[in-house]
């Protein structure tokens, strides 16, 4: 494996995540090889080789300019290009261009696709080349009506002797054909599909246009037929070039493959001087993706999520029990709280790719804010009992906790592109410019878009225990939110710390409400590994204490927007403990009855007010009884992160604490519980409120029967977004509408108790934020069904979010 992360990870999932589960849907257009996405007779498999070699032609061994460099975009309206096929393929390729992946390397990465999804070699492909921005040389691409001479002339100048040439003419010309808009000499307008092939397997990358060609009986339309008498007959005369000696050679079928394979690698190879090449990218045996920290509400604990993909071409996947990640705390220790460093993962998810098959293991781990984390290792559990451990060739995977983007705290309107990102910046990293860094496609007059950034400096906002708060707002060109990328950084130079190439749709309409730790426990980390570590009930029990001791109304905001609160808490360093404040906050529990610290997973936070916006304090689900005991209230909301008892006798589950809900002091919760008099239960507007990260919450499976994980999309602007079924009812689950659906390509289930199917999505429906898809199902509380006008959606086809967004 390469060690990660490396700048060939981008093209390295676009290049092996080709189909099912979390495909990157480069292939949308180019499988099978018979796909005629932009209409009959225009096969995008052919457009994609030819494309390369059209770019390609302008290269100049000698000067070490042009070849592979994407300068074909400026160059389509140019007489040398005719046809629609440039036009296709690189606005297909633009929606892939990002700072990772140059056009002119998704170009090269269209040859391996093409040229394997027609049955072809795997051509391999290196990264790096680097785009042009304006035009190359023009009048160098070969025509048909030239001579041999000045074909000769062409291909040494991109640096093909005779031979080579003789087998990249033949190599590109066994798919796809020549077409009459664009011939009408040699093709006559009226012939079906306007188009004639060079070889009887128009869709087979096979050697049949040799073959066929030596044994007199082609109908290639470069040899025989109208392009005689007109002396078009390029393909005869490069085939001849040598009097047939080198295409002689490849009449062996296997000859021919490796050949190709070679020819065209050294055609995607034709680069500018200035591009240093990346090794062959191969796939990674063990590759961690989409790896991302934020902090949970009150800051006590982050959550760690991604996945980790393992290549299973030669390691089934029903070989492998689990995976083990084992990660380090921030000073590179082993202490990592109470749960310990390690978490066993199951794999679900298949990818395929074109000779590759890759397994998934989803990641979420919750990580003590107080340790932290700075990188990880991971062991394959065989099914033999052994282990296969991965270290990153010695590095172990790295990650940093210095800053990180707050995914459920940030939102992006991808309508209007208004977009406010949060980042969390650990306190210790002081005194700094904290940067909002955005990259997004602005559309050009050619078929690539540009790619534009824009830096600005975040503002400070609260200090919530050991990290503090930077927001920034910008307004994404109408249309391009999109494509954002979104990097958050840091410092600057060596001491840099950043988040970068997140994905500005994955983040929700909405930025949620961050539930905040009382401003004495903003904190910085210690210098020294930490002895000390304060589980989530003990900074929560911060806030408590705090309270307590400021002893000011309940309605005094502990919002924490002064800077000065900041600083001076910074300064005075270890002085807000969070160990302190646990033994303060434990004090009150004087009376008969006594405060649960724990029940089963959940940890209490503390004594909250009701919320003050005609809201719930928890507002997902209630309900309430005579008998209520907090483990009953537990085991009614364990689909939740937090449950409230309120009243003696009421109960309250969500997974936000409502931002108007303020700690109160905790001798305020002074009610027993109805069903246990020897505990309490809230009071009035008082509730008892706990919290657990354990995975008893509801989740969203990569994987009902056939259909795979999609997205959260919004609905439509006009009817439903998936239109074709719908049916509601009391025990909706999602296995029970995939099974009414089954047919469709697509099911979504809506606000609990709504299923919906269709093929496709209506106007208007886009991609929402996981975080809005967030109900339960109504007939399966560990399942989330939608939410309020968001549809948790799942496909057979489990085709990438980038294909649906070009719909
Ligand atoms: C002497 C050199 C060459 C000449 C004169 C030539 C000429 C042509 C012509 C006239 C067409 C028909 C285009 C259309 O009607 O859409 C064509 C198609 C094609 N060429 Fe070439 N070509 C040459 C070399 C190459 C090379 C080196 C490759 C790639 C390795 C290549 C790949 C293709 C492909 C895949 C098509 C089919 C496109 C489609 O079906 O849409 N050609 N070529």
């Amino acid at each position: 494996d390469p060690t990660w992360p490396s700048s060939i990870d981008e093209l390295e999932e676009i290049m092996y995540q080709v189909l099912a589960f979390n495909n990157r849907g480069f292939g949308g257009t180019v499988i099978p090889c018979t796909s005629e996405a932009a209409g009959p007779g225009r096969q995008n498999a052919a457009e994609w080789l030819r494309t390369a070699f059209h770019d390609v032609a302008s290269g100049n061994v000698y000067w070490g300019t042009g070849g592979l460099d994407a300068s074909l975009q400026f160059e389509t309206m140019n007489p040398e290009n005719p046809g629609p096929g440039f036009n296709t393929s690189l606005s297909f390729y633009s929606t892939y261009y990002t700072s990772r992946s140059s056009m002119s390397d998704l170009i090269a990465l269209g040859v391996y696709y093409s040229v394997r999804s027609c049955g072809g070699p795997a051509v391999p492909i290196r990264g790096g080349r680097i785009d042009a921005t304006t035009a190359g040389s023009v009048g160098f691409v070969p025509q048909p009506q030239d001579g041999l001479g000045t074909f000769k002339n062409r291909f040494l100048r991109i640096g093909f002797n005779t031979a080579q040439m003789v087998q990249v003419v033949a190599c590109g010309h066994t798919i796809g054909g020549v077409h009459s808009p664009e011939f009408n000499d040699i093709v006559p307008p009226g012939t079906p599909k306007n188009q004639i092939a060079f070889d009887s397997t128009v869709a087979t990358f096979d050697n049949k246009v040799v073959t066929e060609y030596l044994n007199n009986n082609t109908t290639n339309p470069l040899v025989v037929g109208k392009a005689v008498a007109l002396k078009k007959i390029s393909d005869a005369v490069v085939f001849g070039a040598d009097q047939n000696q080198t295409v002689k050679t490849l009449a062996n079928p296997a000859t021919f493959q490796s050949v190709c394979q070679s020819v065209l690698q050294q055609m995607i190879e034709v680069v500018p001087s200035n591009v240093v090449f990346s090794d062959p990218i191969l796939p990674y045996f063990v590759k961690p993706v989409g790896i991302q920290l934020a902090l949970n509400d009150y800051a006590a604990s982050m959550t760690l999520t991604g996945g980790i993909r393992v290549r299973t071409t030669y390691l089934p996947a029903s070989s492998i029990n689990s995976l083990t990640l084992t990660y380090k705390n921030r000073y590179g220790g082993t202490d990592c709280g109470p749960a310990g460093c390690s978490a066993i993962v199951t794999g679900s998810g298949v990818t395929k790719g074109f000779d590759d098959t890759f397994f998934w293991f989803p990641v979420k781990t919750t990580i003590p804010t107080a340790t932290g984390i700075s990188s990880f290792t991971v062991a394959l559990n065989l099914a033999n009992g052994t282990t296969l451990p991965f270290d990153n060739n010695g590095n172990s995977y790295p990650i940093t906790d210095g800053i990180m983007l707050q995914t459920p705290q940030s939102c992006l309107l991808t309508t209007s592109g208004q977009l406010t990102v949060t980042a969390a910046v650990r306190n210790d990293l002081g005194s700094i410019p904290v940067t909002l860094q955005i990259t997004n496609q602005m559309p050009t007059k050619y078929p690539v878009a540009s790619l534009v950034s824009h830096s600005m400096s975040m503002t400070q906002g609260d200090c919530v225990g050991l990290y503090t708060f930077y927001t920034a707002s910008y307004n994404i060109t109408e249309g391009m939110a999109n494509t954002a990328k979104i990097d958050v950084t840091s410092n600057n130079g060596s001491t840099a710390v950043a988040d970068t190439f997140n994905n500005g749709f994955e983040l929700g309409a909405k930025c949620m409400p961050f539930s905040k730790p009382a401003s004495s426990a903003c904190a910085t980390p210690g210098s020294s590994a930490p002895s000390v570590v304060p589980p989530s009930p003990s900074v929560s029990s911060t806030s408590i204490a705090s309270s307590t001791s400021s002893n000011t109304p309940a309605s005094s905001p502990s919002t924490l927007s002064s800077t000065s609160t900041v600083s001076s808490t910074q300064s005075s360093g270890a002085a807000a403990t969070p160990t302190a404040a646990t033994s303060t906050a434990s004090a009150p529990a004087a009376a008969t009855p006594t405060q649960k610290q724990q029940v089963g997973t959940y940890s209490l936070v503390g004594c909250y007010e009701e919320a003050t916006n005609d809201r719930r304090a928890l507002s997902s689900q209630s309900m309430a009884v005579d008998t209520m005991t907090a483990e009953t209230c537990a085991g009614f909301c364990s689909a939740y992160h937090y449950f409230g008892v309120e009243y003696g006798r009421e109960c309250y589950c969500g997974n936000v604490l409502d931002s108007t809900s303020e700690p109160a002091v905790m001798t305020d919760c002074s009610m027993p519980c109805a069903g246990d008099k020897s505990t309490y239960c809230g009071a009035g507007n008082r509730l008892d409120v706990y919290f657990s990260n354990a995975t008893t919450g509801p989740t969203q499976p990569p994987i009902v029967g056939k259909y795979n994980w999609y997205g959260c999309q919004t609905e439509g602007t006009l009817s439903r977004a998936l239109n074709a079924l719908h049916t509601a009812n009391d025990n909706m689950t999602l296995e029970a509408c995939a099974g009414f659906c089954d047919g469709y390509t697509y099911f979504g289930t809506e606000y609990s108790r709504e299923c919906y199917c269709g093929n496709s999505f209506t106007e208007g429906s886009g991609v929402a934020g996981t975080s809005d898809c967030s109900m339960v199902c109504m007939g399966d509380s560990k399942e989330l069904c939608g939410g309020p006008d968001r549809l948790s959606v799942y496909t057979t086809e489990g085709s990438s979010k980038l294909m649906s967004m070009q719909q």
